[in-house]
């Protein structure tokens, strides 16, 4: 994988004109991108063709959630798509988790894209797990365990806030990767986001790759935003 640091920038962008437009104006030349469902199923393919033409790296991040079957199928497709990682929700069980991974192997002409799965989306509280979901196991413990269950039925890693990045190291191994949204630079508003860090204090609680979107999308000048989120990862590294 061609990654200069591991921060994926989300580009949730209506249409792929913007995206592009976007990486652009602020030369974001080759740094790693998140394509959501937002511009995907606006632009389908082609957008992931016309990054991969410009060289980044590339998450697909759709959060399949279906029967066993249809991921299995839908993985095939993707997994054409040749990018580096791709993504379905724990929530869907670990027979759902091992077709997702089987699809990909089926589907891959050449490296097999990373499986990760989505735990606690980072926009739940503790009160909201509880209550839409009547979940009584504590939020951080919950996550824990859809870690291991995606684990053992052969995900690469998940998706989880930075703050239960370490428990699920702990729980799953040094090698089970952690990608952790809910990214804010100090100051950047949550927006819909309750379980949030900086990308400082993220890769000190463990995280193996961050996705960062509005706090540098929506900056005033988001190239320094990204560049800010940057050097607090490799200043993190000069602390270690
Ligand atoms: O799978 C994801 O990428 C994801 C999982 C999750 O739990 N929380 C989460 O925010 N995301 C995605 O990460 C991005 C976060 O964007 P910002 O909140 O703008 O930084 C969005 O594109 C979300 O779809």
């Amino acid at each position: 994988m061609n990654m200069q640091t591991p921060i994926y920038l989300a580009l949730d962008f209506p249409t792929g004109n913007e995206a592009m437009h976007f990486l652009n104006q602020n030369e974001m030349d080759e740094i790693p991108v998140k394509v959501g469902m937002e511009l995907f199923y606006r632009e389908g393919p082609q957008i992931i063709y016309q990054l991969k033409e410009k060289k980044h790296p590339i998450f697909l991040d759709l959060k399949l959630h279906d029967i066993p079957n249809t991921v299995n199928r839908a993985m095939r497709n993707l997994a054409a798509l040749d990018v580096d990682i791709v993504n379905v929700h724990a929530l869907g069980g670990a027979k759902m988790i091992e077709a997702a991974k089987e699809g990909l192997h089926s589907g891959a002409a050449d490296a097999v894209p990373k499986l990760i799965s989505v735990t606690m989306l980072t926009s739940m509280d503790e009160h909201t797990v509880q209550t839409d979901l009547q979940q009584p196991m504590e939020l951080a413990a919950y996550a824990r365990h859809l870690a291991e269950l995606s684990k053992c039925a052969g995900a690469d890693g998940v998706v989880c806030s930075p703050h239960e990045a370490a428990s699920i190291k702990a729980a799953c191994g040094e090698s089970f990767l952690t990608v952790t949204p809910g990214i804010r630079l100090a100051g950047s508003a949550p927006n819909d986001q309750h379980r949030i860090a900086t990308p400082a204090a993220a890769k000190k609680m463990g995280a193996d790759y961050l996705v960062i979107g509005r706090s540098v999308t929506a900056a005033d000048n988001p190239k320094q935003a990204y560049n800010q989120a940057v050097q607090e990862w490799k200043n993190d590294d000069n602390n270690n």
